[in-house]
């Protein structure tokens, strides 16, 4: 690959992009009757269905050079390798190895087992009721302090799998906002509360704020030294954990090489495991080891991960929509839009290539969602109706976990019916048609017709999981991952850093003190120094 070949596809897409009639779809559909079997591909137990949009044969083509172009199934065999492919921090990627040994990473695949191996005997030993609280009574809450990507995977996971009965009850506190912790004592008896610090430096701020709380908390309800056999720490930093007071056999490792907002698999899901059993969890890991199988060795044309990102790319790129929505038919997705707004914003929200320059194109668009159907009646208006398309993800589950059919059929034809909207469309003739079908006088028709025509050729893309059991929630999460990681090599760009969250937590540190002085600073920016006078004055 050369820079100069990548280029090239590149404006192989733009040219495309600014084609006349690029971004329609209905006539892809009215000449292609066998599209949808053309434009959808399998993997893993998931179907991915790319057909409505308005990608054709030769966009499609276009985008497989692209991926040819970047060389992505050579980044991708670095990857699992263990290569240094975060260059930025000189540190592998290789979240996969906590899935299923990967034979060029023989090391980290070991390393990996040994925790895991770990972490089955220390849940299996909580949930026999061998390893007790301070006043020997069994632990049936596991309360996760974690934010970020210590947080955001196994709140997801866990709002997804868990059910009533399952061996622990599990209660997850991320903000450091003194209301969360309020919302979540009156759920907690201490005696029987398993805490874990979730850290992979075990220095964040709003992490080390929580836990000092907790662990006074604690102290104050079942003593001192009682209070240490409550703690478990998740992290990479076993200094910080023993400065903390985690017994080293308490503490559960993983490597740098597992990046915060991939390591819901690594010893951070360890909230996971306790809360829905081994069993559970390690179906889970099974499920994102199917995808990472296919993701390795599936031809580009057909592989899951590939298509979605050149799907991407093409919406992005080629036609300039850099927001995308992501809406789960299943309530118990709830939180996996703001699981993939730091998948994906945190990893692609760069400028900068690996080589230092800037990336002459637009990179990760905004991602935001919500379950449907709930978000048809918020911001769904402005995805059949506004001014710019916005492609959306639909994720239906075949089969529900509940008997109430009649719901469950309300529900997956509402996620159809919605793709079907944004791609038909409404045009004047049929507002018009169905107005005065219902009896409209002329005048309201031409009132009302603008306002009620859908412009359709709204690109959507649909992922079906046969059921909303623990190994195609992992398989679903991993296509999002390695998407991620395809974007990160059409666009030149490190998936796997996050300098951009560190100014911020910088320029905190002296506020905090000036917050609790009551002096702002002069060295502050004028509107800084006024909104700090304002709160300390409205404190006083
Ligand atoms: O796990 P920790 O080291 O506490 O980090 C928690 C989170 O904070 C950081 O600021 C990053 O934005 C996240 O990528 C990370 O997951």
């Amino acid at each position: 690959m050369t820079g100069d070949s990548l280029e090239a596809a590149w404006a192989r897409i733009t040219a495309l992009g600014a084609a006349p009639g690029a971004s329609a779809i209905r006539p892809l559909f009215a000449a292609e009757p066998d599209r949808f079997a053309r434009f959808h591909a399998r993997g893993a137990g998931l179907l991915l269905d790319i057909s409505k949009t308005a990608i054709s044969d030769t966009v499609r083509d276009a985008l497989l050079d692209l991926a040819r172009a970047a060389a992505v199934e050579a980044r991708r065999d670095e990857m699992a390798r263990g290569a240094l492919v975060n260059e930025t921090e000189r540190r592998a990627a290789l979240h996969m190895a906590l899935r299923e040994a990967l034979p060029g990473a023989p090391g980290p695949s070991a390393e990996a087992a040994g925790t895991l191996e770990a972490m089955r005997v220390f849940t299996e030993a909580v949930h026999r009721g061998e390893i007790r609280g301070a006043t020997n009574q069994r632990f049936d809450t596991v309360l996760n302090i974690g934010i970020g990507g210590s947080d955001l995977g196994p709140v997801m996971v866990g709002r997804a799998l868990w059910r009533a009965g399952d061996p622990m009850r599990p209660i997850h506190l991320g903000n450091v906002d003194g209301h969360g912790w309020e919302t979540v004592l009156p759920q907690l008896d201490a005696r029987r509360t398993l805490v874990l610090v979730a850290s992979k430096t075990f220095t964040t701020q709003e992490t080390m704020a929580n836990a000092h709380l907790v662990k006074r908390w604690m102290e104050a309800s079942v003593g001192k030294l009682g209070a240490t056999a409550h703690f478990v720490a998740l992290s990479t930093n076993m200094k910080a954990t023993a400065e903390f007071g985690i017994a080293p056999e308490r503490v559960f490792p993983f490597n740098d090489w597992v990046g915060g907002r991939f390591s819901l698999w690594s010893a951070i899901g360890l909230s996971l495991a306790l809360s829905l059993g081994w069993e559970r969890f390690r179906a889970l890991l099974d499920g994102a080891a199917a995808m990472d199988r296919h993701f390795l060795s599936a031809p580009l044309a057909e592989n899951l991960p590939v298509l979605l990102a050149l799907t991407e790319a093409w919406h992005v790129n080629g036609l300039g929509l850099n927001r995308r929505a992501v809406l789960p038919y299943d309530e118990r997705l709830r939180r996996l839009p703001a699981h993939l707004q730091q998948l994906e914003m945190e990893s692609l929200g760069k400028r900068v290539r690996l080589d230092g320059s800037l990336v002459p194109r637009a990179t990760g668009p905004v991602v935001f969602g919500e379950p449907g159907t709930s978000a048809q009646h918020s911001f769904m208006q402005l995805v059949h109706q506004g001014p710019k398309p916005v492609p959306v993800d639909f994720i239906l589950v075949a089969k529900p976990d509940h008997s109430h059919a009649e719901n469950h059929r309300i529900l997956l034809a509402n996620g159809l019916a919605q793709a079907e909207a944004l791609l038909m469309g409404r045009d004047a003739a049929g507002v018009e048609a169905d107005m005065r079908a219902a009896g409209a006088d002329e005048a309201t028709i031409a009132r009302l017709l603008p306002h009620r025509i859908f412009p359709g050729d709204r690109p959507s893309v649909t992922i079906v999981l046969p059921s909303l059991d623990p190994a195609s929630l992992g398989a679903l999460i991993a296509l999002y991952e390695h998407k991620v990681f395809v974007l990160g090599a059409l666009w030149r760009i490190n998936p796997f850093d996050q300098w951009g969250v560190e100014l911020g937590k910088v320029l905190a540190t002296p506020l905090v003190r000036e917050l609790e002085q009551g002096a702002p600073s002069p060295a502050h920016d004028s509107s800084t120094r006024g909104l700090l006078a304002e709160v300390l004055k409205l404190q006083s």
